[in-house]
């Protein structure tokens, strides 16, 4: 008697995600964010504007990938969102470097989560906690691969301004992101995200596209409202009164 033959899917479903997000990829390449930081052009309270933001977002970040370990279907794979946990931690070290030296302007303006950031680092956190394992992973990959293919884009255009001054925020935040070590964690985290994909149903397959896509929109706005500010229609001191 022959056995049945299950048929092989040759396409990895990593694939089809990065697909499904074709168009707002190439809008993420054309934001006036990203263009002004490649020339080193980007006002820097924009700048200091989007890395407060994301301190604030790489905390959220921290507990959603926490949330994913403690639900991950074995021990190697927990260990690794674990480890991506910490390494978020590292991530804002960064941050509190470039927001406590001089080469951003200082503000006094207690920082809020802006709307946009709220809504990546809830959307996240309540996914990992909530869906189904691969749908929980397939909304994290973007804040890997996203941050990962922008790097070697932006790392050619912004090579005068390494090259000027390899300590200028800018080139600082470009080579954190465009380095192979970079690139080795974004590429275990996609062969995860498959694994998952195959042990997925269908639907959750359908879910996991669609998760990644919300997440890719959301890296998307991120970026955009560092320079086109959405701010919350009431400010604190309106809610206060
Ligand atoms: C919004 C966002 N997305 C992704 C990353 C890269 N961990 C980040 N720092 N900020």
């Amino acid at each position: 008697m022959n056995t049945p033959v299950q048929p092989v899917d040759s396409v990895r479903h990593t694939d089809r995600m990065w697909d499904a997000t074709e168009s707002l990829r190439a809008d993420i390449d054309r934001l006036e964010f990203l263009e002004q930081l490649g020339h080193g052009t980007l006002p820097l309270d924009a700048f200091r504007f989007y890395i407060e933001q994301d301190r604030l977002y790489l905390a959220g970040y921290t507990k959603a990938l926490s949330l994913l370990a403690s639900r991950a279907p074995d021990a190697t794979t927990a260990a690794f969102w674990a480890t991506s946990a910490a390494s978020a931690v590292d991530e804002a070290s960064l941050h509190e470097s470039l927001l406590s030296g001089s080469a951003l302007p200082p503000s006094d303006v207690q920082v809020e989560h802006s709307p946009t950031c709220l809504g990546y680092t809830s959307y996240l956190i309540a996914t990992a906690a909530t869906e189904p394992y691969p749908v929980a992973a397939a909304a994290i990959l973007p804040c890997f691969w996203i941050y990962a293919d922008v790097a070697v884009r932006l790392a050619g255009a912004a090579h005068d301004v390494v090259a000027r001054d390899p300590e200028h925020p800018y080139a600082r935040w470009v080579s954190t992101y465009d380095s192979e070590e970079f690139r080795e964690i974004v590429s275990a985290a996609r062969a995860l995200v498959d694994e998952a994909a195959n042990q997925a149903t269908d639907a959750q397959r359908d879910a996991m596209i669609d998760a990644f896509v919300v997440a890719t929109r959301y890296e998307a706005m991120f970026w955009d409202t560092a320079l086109h500010p959405t701010p919350w229609p009431h400010s604190r001191m309106a809610v206060s009164q």
